[in-house]
C-alpha cells in the first residue's frame, strides 16, 4: 500500500482542506501514526523542493513553531484544529525541525514556563499529527478511489487480457501463417538466391560477352573504318564504273552496229552453212566415188596379186620344167655322144659288116630322127627359156605395179582419212553453226506447215488463201494470207508449202533431233486447228511407211546415230513414256490396265506432276518402258495410237481429242571419254484448235472442244505472259501448261531452274488448213505462231558431264 501511495498525486499538490472529510479525520487512530509518518515521511520527501508550495509551508511552520504571530497570543489552544484551523501544512523539514525541536528555558527552574513550553510544543505536535492523519485520510480515501479504480482497471485488465489473449491466438495464428509464408519466403529466397547466382552468372558472361562485344564492336569499328575507306574506294570505283558505263554504253552502241554486222555474217554464214551442207553433199559423194575407187583399186590389187602369184606359181613351173628339160637335153646330148659313138663305131663296123647296111640305114634314120628330135627339143627349150624371160619381165612388171598399186591405195587411204577426218569437222562446225544459228535466234523456233487440199475439203473452197512470196530472203521462210481482201504477212524459220513431203520436213529437223542425242532437252510441239496436219506430221499417215511421220522418223535416226556413235565408245540408255491429256485429265497411253481407262474412269492412279529443282518434271505413276530399238518404239506409238482418244468431228474424220505427250528420255555414257549426257526428247501432237459454231459440236464433243480450247488459250496465255517478260505466268490454268511448265519457262520469269529456260530446244509446228473457209482459223494460228516466234528463251545448256548422274526419268 506504501508503494501505491508513491504512485499518487504528491500530497503537498493536494489542499488538505478540499480532500479530507471531516468524519474521516476524526476516525484516524494515534497508533497509526508510525506508518503515518512514514507515509507522511515519504509523502514529505515528495514535497521536498516544490517551491510553490514551500511558501504556504513555511507560513503553516511558523504558525506551528507559533515564533512571530503565535508568540505574542497568550491564549492557549484548547484544540489545535480549532486552534489553528485546518489548513496548516506541513514539509518534512517542518516535521524533522518539530521532532529534533530541542526544549529552552530561560530559566531551569522556571516550570510554568516549562509547561508552557511543552505544551505549546505538544499543540505543535497534535497539529502536525492532525496534519498526518488528515493526509492519511486522503490517502486512504485515496487508496479507495484507487482501489475501485485498480478493480476497474484489473477488469478493464482482464478484459484487455481477453482481448489481448484472442489477439495473441490471432497473432499466433498470425505467427504461423507468417512463419509459413516465411518458411516459403526462405524458399522463394533460396530459389532468388540460386537465380540470383545464375543472374551473377549470366550477369558476368553478359560482361564477358559484353567485353567480347567490345572487343568485336572495336574490331567491327575497326572494319567499319576499313568498309568506309573500301566504301570510299568503291564509291571511287563506282565513279570509275560509271565512266567505264559510259564507254560501255559507248561501246554497246558500237556492239549493235557490230550485230548489225553479225546479222549480215550470220546471213553469210547461214549461207556458208548451206554452201557448207553442199560441199559435205559433194564430199560425202567423193568420198562415196573415192570409196569405190579405192574398192576397185583393191580389187584390181588382189586380181594383179593374183596373177603375179599365178605367173610365179607358172615361172617355178617353166624353171621346173626347163630344169626337167635340161635333163633330158642332157641326156639326149649323152644319147647323142654314145648313138655318135654308137655311128661310129657302126660305120666302122659297116665297112665291115656291109650286110648289115640295111641296119645301119635304120640306125642312120634313127639318128636322123633323134637330131630331129634334139632340134625340137633345143627349140622347146629356147622357147622355154624365152617364156621364163618373159614371166621374168611380166613378175617384174607385177611387182612394181603392184608396188605402185600399193603407193595408190595408201595415198587413197590418206585422202580417205582426210576427207572423213573433214566430214568430221565438216559436221562439228555445222553443229557449232546450226547452235550458233539457233542461239542467235531463240531457242524457241517456229516451222509452219501447209497441208495440200483433200479431197474432202469440198469444192469451190480452193480460192488463193495462202501465198509464199519468193523473194530471196523470204524464199521459204515466209507466208501472206489473204482474207477479205486483205494481206497478212508472216515470216517464220522455215514455211513448208503444201507439197513439201515428210522427208523434206524432217531433213529440216534431223539436226535438232541431233542434238537430244547431244545432250540438249528438245521439245516439237505441232499446234494447229483441227484437221490441220498435225498427227500427219508428228505421226505420219498409218500403213503408209513412206508417208511416216517425225515421230517415227525422228526415232529412227535416234537409234541409228546411236549404232554410230557406239563406234567412238558412247553407250545408250533409252526409256519411253506417252500420255494424253483428255478434259484436263493424264492418261497413261502404255498402261496395261487400258480397260478401266478407256471407260474414263480413274483406275486408282494420281498422275500427279511434279517439277523438281534441277528441271525435271515428273507424272507419278506413270509408265515407263526401257526400249533399244525404233522397232520397239514403233510397236508402243502403234499401242498408244490405238488407245488415244479420238473422235470424229464436222472438221475432221479422225480428230485427235487430246493432247498427246511423246517422251523419250536418253542417257548415254562415253567410256572412254568418261563423258555422260542426259535429254529428254519431247514430241507432242496437241489436239486442234476449233470454233465450237464451225465444228457443230454437242454433248460430250462439245465438252472436249471445250476443254481444248480452253487449254489451248491457257497455253497462249502463258506464251504471251513468257514473251512479255511477265512476273507471274499463270501455268497452273491447265494440266498442259503446267505439264510444259519447265519447257516452256524461260530463266527471266522463273525462279525454279527451268528446262528449256537453260538447256533446251524448242520447235513449234504450226499447221494450216489450206481452204478459204479456214482463213480465220489460220489467220489466228498464224498470228499465234508469230508471238510464239518472238519469245526469247535463254541459251541451251548441253547437259553433259563427267560425274554420275542423278538418273530419273522426267519429262523436262
Ligand atoms: N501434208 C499432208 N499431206 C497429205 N495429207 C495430209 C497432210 N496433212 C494432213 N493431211 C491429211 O489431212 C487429214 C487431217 O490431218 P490430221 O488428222 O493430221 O489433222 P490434225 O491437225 O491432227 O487434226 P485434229 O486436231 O483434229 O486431230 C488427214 O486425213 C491427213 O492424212
Amino acid at each position: 500500500m506504501a508503494c501505491k501511495n508513491q504512485n499518487k498525486p504528491p500530497l503537498n499538490s493536494m489542499p488538505i482542506s478540499a480532500t479530507l472529510p471531516s468524519s474521516r479525520r476524526k476516525s484516524i487512530g494515534g497508533h497509526e501514526l508510525s506508518s503515518h509518518r512514514r507515509c507522511s515521511k515519504l509523502g514529505a520527501d515528495k514535497m521536498v523542493g516544490t517551491g510553490n508550495v514551500s511558501g504556504r509551508m513555511r507560513l503553516a511552520f511558523s504558525i506551528v513553531n507559533g515564533e512571530q504571530e503565535l508568540a505574542p497570543s497568550s491564549d492557549p489552544p484548547s484544540n489545535a484544529g480549532s486552534e489553528y484551523g485546518a489548513n496548516i501544512e506541513f514539509t518534512r523539514e517542518d516535521v524533522e525541525t518539530l521532532l529534533n525541536e530541542k526544549m529552552r528555558y530561560k530559566s531551569k527552574y522556571n516550570y510554568k514556563e516549562r509547561c508552557e513550553t511543552m505544551l505549546d510544543y505538544i499543540r505543535r505536535l497534535r497539529l502536525c499529527i492532525r496534519w498526518f492523519q488528515d493526509v492519511e485520510g486522503n490517502y486512504l480515501f485515496e487508496q479507495e478511489k484507487l482501489l475501485t479504480a485498480l478493480e476497474f482497471a484489473e477488469g478493464r485488465c482482464a478484459e484487455s487480457e481477453l482481448v489481448l489473449k484472442n489477439k495473441e491466438e490471432e497473432l499466433n495464428l498470425i505467427i504461423v501463417e507468417l512463419r509459413k509464408s516465411l518458411a516459403s519466403l526462405q524458399d522463394k529466397l533460396s530459389k532468388e538466391e540460386l537465380e540470383k547466382m545464375a543472374a551473377i552468372d549470366s550477369l558476368s558472361k553478359e560482361k564477358e560477352a559484353r567485353t567480347e562485344t567490345e572487343k568485336s564492336q572495336a574490331s567491327i569499328s575497326e572494319e567499319l573504318g576499313k568498309v568506309q575507306g573500301e566504301l570510299q574506294s568503291a564509291n571511287q570505283r563506282i565513279t570509275s564504273v560509271n565512266d567505264m558505263y559510259k564507254l560501255l554504253q559507248e561501246y554497246n552502241s558500237s556492239l549493235q552496229l557490230y550485230n548489225t554486222k553479225l546479222q549480215t555474217d550470220l546471213d553469210m554464214t547461214h549461207e556458208n552453212l548451206k554452201r557448207a551442207e553442199q560441199e559435205k553433199v559433194a564430199l560425202v559423194e567423193n568420198l562415196g566415188n573415192l570409196r569405190g575407187q579405192f574398192k576397185s583399186l583393191q580389187e584390181q590389187y588382189t586380181s594383179c596379186k593374183e596373177s603375179a602369184d599365178e605367173a610365179l606359181k607358172q615361172k617355178d613351173l617353166l624353171v621346173s620344167q626347163v630344169a626337167s628339160l635340161k635333163g633330158e637335153l642332157q641326156q639326149v646330148r649323152d644319147d647323142r655322144d654314145r648313138l655318135t659313138l654308137q655311128v661310129q663305131d657302126l660305120t666302122a663296123e659297116v665297112a665291115s659288116y656291109k650286110e648289115q647296111s640295111q641296119k645301119s640305114n635304120e640306125f642312120e634314120e634313127k639318128y636322123l630322127l633323134q637330131n630331129n628330135e634334139i632340134r625340137t627339143l633345143q627349140y622347146k627349150l629356147e622357147a622355154a627359156e624365152s617364156r621364163l624371160r618373159e614371166s621374168d619381165m611380166s613378175v617384174f612388171e607385177t611387182r612394181t605395179e603392184s608396188e605402185a598399186q600399193k603407193q595408190l591405195a595408201i595415198t587413197l587411204q590418206s585422202q580417205l582419212d582426210d576427207a572423213e577426218k573433214k566430214v568430221v569437222e565438216g559436221e562439228q562446225l555445222r553443229k557449232k553453226l546450226h547452235n550458233t544459228i539457233l542461239e542467235l535466234k531463240g531457242n524457241i523456233r517456229v516451222f509452219c506447215r501447209v497441208r495440200p487440199l483433200l479431197t474432202d475439203d469440198g469444192i469451190g473452197n480452193d480460192g488463193k488463201v495462202l501465198s509464199y512470196p519468193n523473194s530471196l530472203e523470204a524464199l521459204g521462210r515466209a507466208i501472206d494470207l489473204n482474207q477479205n481482201g486483205q494481206k497478212y504477212s508472216f515470216s517464220f524459220d522455215q514455211v513448208f508449202a503444201p507439197e513439201a513431203s515428210q522427208e523434206d520436213v524432217f531433213v529440216e529437223i534431223s539436226q535438232l533431233v541431233q542434238s537430244a542425242l547431244d545432250g540438249y532437252k528438245v521439245c516439237i510441239f505441232a499446234y494447229g486447228q483441227t484437221g490441220s496436219g498435225k498427227t500427219y506430221t508428228m505421226m505420219g499417215k498409218p500403213g503408209q511407211p513412206e508417208q511416216k511421220g517425225l515421230i517415227p522418223r525422228t526415232l529412227e535416226q535416234i537409234f541409228q546415230t546411236r549404232e554410230a556413235l557406239k563406234l567412238q565408245g558412247w553407250k545408250y540408255e533409252m526409256q519411253v513414256s506417252m500420255l494424253e491429256i483428255y478434259n484436263e485429265t493424264i492418261r497413261d497411253l502404255l498402261s496395261t490396265n487400258r480397260d478401266s481407262f478407256r471407260d474414263g474412269t480413274p483406275n486408282g492412279k494420281q498422275y500427279a506432276i511434279k517439277h523438281d529443282l534441277n528441271g525435271n518434271t515428273t507424272v507419278s505413276d506413270l509408265t515407263v518402258v526401257d526400249v533399244r530399238s525404233s522397232r520397239e518404239v514403233s510397236y508402243l506409238l502403234d499401242r498408244a495410237a490405238h488407245s488415244r482418244s479420238v473422235g470424229k468431228t464436222q472438221m475432221n474424220e479422225q480428230s485427235s481429242r487430246s493432247h498427246f505427250v511423246f517422251t523419250l528420255r536418253i542417257s548415254g555414257v562415253n567410256e572412254s571419254t568418261e563423258q555422260q549426257v542426259q535429254s529428254v526428247l519431247n514430241l507432242i501432237d496437241l489436239a486442234g484448235s476449233e470454233r465450237l459454231s464451225k465444228s457443230g459440236s454437242t454433248g460430250d464433243r462439245l465438252k472436249e472442244t471445250q476443254a481444248i480450247n480452253k487449254s489451248l488459250s491457257s497455253l497462249s496465255d502463258v506464251i504471251f505472259a513468257l514473251a512479255k517478260k511477265e512476273d507471274f505466268v499463270p501455268f497452273r490454268n491447265s494440266k498442259l501448261t503446267y505439264l510444259l511448265q519447265v519447257i516452256m519457262a524461260s530463266e527471266v520469269v522463273s525462279s525454279a531452274k527451268p528446262c528449256l529456260g537453260g538447256d533446251s530446244k524448242t520447235l513449234m509446228f504450226v499447221n494450216i488448213s489450206p481452204e478459204a473457209s479456214s482463213s480465220g482459223e489460220s489467220l489466228c494460228s498464224l498470228r499465234f505462231a508469230s508471238r510464239v516466234n518472238a519469245c526469247e528463251i535463254g541459251v541451251p545448256r548441253r547437259q553433259a558431264n563427267l560425274r554420275s548422274p542423278d538418273y530419273r526419268f522426267s519429262l523436262g
